[in-house]
């Protein structure tokens, strides 16, 4: 079965995807990341890739708010795509002659201080993705309502036709982005690899003075290291939001399932994402107090106490 992705070909999800699957024919495009989504919860796709956080710009809040309601998913492997923007048109032109540029929001955000600079007066068209903006000068020309768009490079190869005005046009030369393939739960869990990662939703489950902290103190008594928190709202109500975090580890490390068990007892609506290999190389440090065989001892030692012992 395919793998659903924000589409059309030449998007930085499609070179994620890409990563993991090469061949075209198991590609499903779709026009945006709730509808990648979808795909994977209506059957149509084994699983999807989104982008999930950029360097730059943070959270993909499609992604995360997507993630966190409807039925439960399970993230199973990441992707890191270096980000590097082009601006493209139908034809050679000065920048002075550009009127509208289309791309996507998260693009737009990432190429601000280059347009300010260069194309200070020009309006912004948002696109379902990069390569959509592009594609859409080629399907329609002049009658577009733009006449350039910011994307990929990659989209080159297969559409030689477009003229790139400015190459490498990203504020941060930086940027990544990291994508998540997602699937249906119930699938085995990836393997523990000593470089995991966990993503959680936790609902703030009450507004009293300290809440945060008790979810914080939850992760830092088990040594459990956050490399991503954000807050974002529920939509039921002003002041009603949930946290997207990620963790260093695996449900499988003792310190990880430990922080998990304190944090769904005191917010029982806590939902897991998943766990699943690190895309950067390296292992994750756990101190001694921390590791397996330290969780371990310490549980047998109170075992035997509550055998009599
Ligand atoms: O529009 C695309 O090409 C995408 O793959 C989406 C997306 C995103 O949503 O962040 C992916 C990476 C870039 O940061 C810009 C846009």
């Amino acid at each position: 079965m395919s793998i659903a992705f924000l589409g059309p070909a030449g998007t930085f999800t499609e070179s994620a995807l890409r990563q993991i699957e090469p061949d075209p024919a198991h590609h499903l495009p779709v026009a945006s990341v709730p509808a990648a989504l979808a795909a994977v919860r209506d059957g149509r796709a084994a699983s999807a890739v989104v982008p999930i956080e950029n360097s730059v710009e943070g959270g993909v809040t499609a992604t995360l708010d997507a993630l966190a309601e409807g039925t439960e998913l399970r993230i199973c492997a990441e992707m890191l795509v270096p980000i590097r923007f082009a601006l493209v048109a139908l034809r050679p032109m000065e920048l002075a002659q550009v009127r509208a540029v289309a791309t996507h929001s998260h693009a737009w955000a990432q190429v601000r201080g280059w347009v300010q600079e260069n194309m200070p007066e020009v309006e912004y068209i948002p696109a379902s993705s990069t390569a959509a903006g592009a594609l859409g000068l080629l399907a329609s020309g002049e009658s577009a309502g733009y006449d350039a768009a910011i994307c990929s490079p990659a989209i080159l190869a297969a559409h030689p036709e477009l003229t790139v005005l400015a190459d490498d046009i990203g504020d941060n030369r930086a940027a990544v982005t990291r994508f998540v393939q997602v699937a249906e739960p119930g699938e085995q869990l990836p393997e523990r690899t000593g470089s995991d990662r966990t993503t959680l939703v936790i609902p703030l489950w009450s507004d009293r003075a300290g809440a945060l902290l008790e979810i914080l103190e939850q992760f830092s008594t088990r040594g459990v290291n956050l490399s991503r928190i954000e807050s974002r709202p529920t939509g039921a109500s002003l002041g009603d939001y949930f946290f997207s975090v990620d963790l260093d580890g695996h449900i499988l490390d003792e310190r990880v399932s430990e922080a998990v068990v304190g944090l769904r007892r005191i917010c029982p609506t806590t939902r897991f994402l998943g766990s699943y290999p690190r895309a950067e190389q390296g292992v994750t440090e756990v101190e001694g107090r921390h590791t397996d065989g330290a969780f371990r001892q310490a549980r047998d030692w109170v075992q035997q106490l509550r055998e009599g012992r």
